[in-house]
């Protein structure tokens, strides 16, 4: 079913650059997470101090009662066993086979025979379209199938928690497209707890249940994708639409009065897509990914649908309330 990971006050800093301080949210049990940011906003980082990978300074990452940024080699170790990562180039060895690369997990970390090998390896190669392909190498199959690879290969000891670390990196919109559609019917089959860091706009917008963004060595926001999306804060709607108006500079932050400005012409309408009003999103909230058909949903995904119509119907008053406004406005300038 997944577990919950709750992470209260965390900071990290090497040497004197602090990457980020008190990050405090709550991953829910089972649902789907992105976590945004500019680049070298600490995202990669993040990932790696909920893993056990990195230590941070201060603060803590709580999971089934253990923090894990106390735990000591052993019991580190064992809290490991209930993550899956799938890095950004699948980090699979090279002169492995795709079947030797996706089996190492279950022969470095389990006793099972080799007949129970080969059916757990052959189960996750199917869930991820790798079929056919068990005999070859990583450096014969494209990028995309790589990142399935890796994928199916996090998938082998069955974990709680799934953290993808840009998995849509170096794929086309068209990969990216199915690759979403697979995390989507994933996360409907095995109600793990996933973890997604991306760059990719149009894939956060879609496939999670709840948005994070990182900026100015802060969590700036946390939360269900439909209150990201509809946030009127400017950095996130900066963000979610990939404007360069806004508190996100080429190489650093802009100084206040340019964003200001900035902002304020965007309000005027100067620029394509509204600040606020429909949402920073400018597009409003667009409709989550759901399971493919046939691929058998667990209760959330009712509740899932309820968020979405009730959201759908949120926008459609808004809507209606703005062109009321519009009208009448015109008529007084009319008048
Ligand atoms: N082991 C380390 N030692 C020292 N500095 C590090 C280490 N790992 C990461 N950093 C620094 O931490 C900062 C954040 O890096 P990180 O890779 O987490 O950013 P990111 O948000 O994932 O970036 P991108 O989106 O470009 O992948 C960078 O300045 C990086 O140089």
């Amino acid at each position: 079913m997944g577990v919950e990971i709750r992470v209260e006050g965390l900071t990290k800093s090497f040497g004197h650059q602090v990457i980020w301080q008190d990050v405090s949210l709550t991953l829910p049990a089972g649902e789907i997470s992105v976590m945004l940011g500019p680049s070298g906003t600490g995202k990669s980082v993040f990932l790696k101090t909920l893993v056990g990978l990195l230590r941070p300074d201060r603060g803590s990452v709580l999971i089934q009662g253990q923090d894990v940024s106390r735990l000591r080699e052993h019991a580190l170790y064992e809290i490991r066993k209930l993550f899956g990562v799938l890095f950004q180039d699948g980090a699979l060895f090279g002169s492995m086979s795709l079947y030797d690369n996706i089996a190492f997990p279950l022969r470095e970390h389990t006793r099972k025979p080799e007949s129970e090998i080969r059916r757990i390896v052959l189960e996750k190669m199917d869930m991820v379209g790798l079929i056919g392909a068990e005999g070859k190498l990583p450096g014969e199959i494209s990028g995309g199938m790589r990142k399935r690879a890796g994928l199916a290969r996090a998938l082998v000891l069955d974990p709680e928690i799934i953290l993808f670390d840009e998995p849509d990196s170096g794929l086309d919109p068209v990969r990216v497209a199915y690759l979403n559609q697979l995390i989507v019917d994933l996360n409907a089959q095995i109600d793990a707890t996933f973890l997604i860091v991306t760059h990719d706009i149009a894939s956060a917008r879609q496939v999670p249940d709840n948005i994070g963004l990182l900026f100015r060595r802060e969590l700036v926001m946390f939360g269900p994708r439909e209150q990201l999306l509809t946030s009127d804060e400017p950095v996130v709607g900066q963000f979610l639409n990939g404007r360069m108006q806004g508190p996100i500079g080429m190489a650093e932050e802009k100084d206040a009065a340019q964003v200001e400005q900035e902002l304020a012409e965007l309000d005027a309408g100067r620029h394509t897509g509204p600040r606020g009003g429909k949402g920073a999103s400018g597009e409003g909230v667009v409709p989550r990914l759901l399971p493919s058909p046939g691929i058998t949903r667990s209760p959330r995904w009712q509740a899932i649908a309820e968020r979405e119509e009730m959201a759908a119907l949120r926008a459609r008053v808004a809507d209606h309330a703005r062109s009321r406004r519009s009208a009448r406005d015109a008529a007084e300038e009319v008048d």
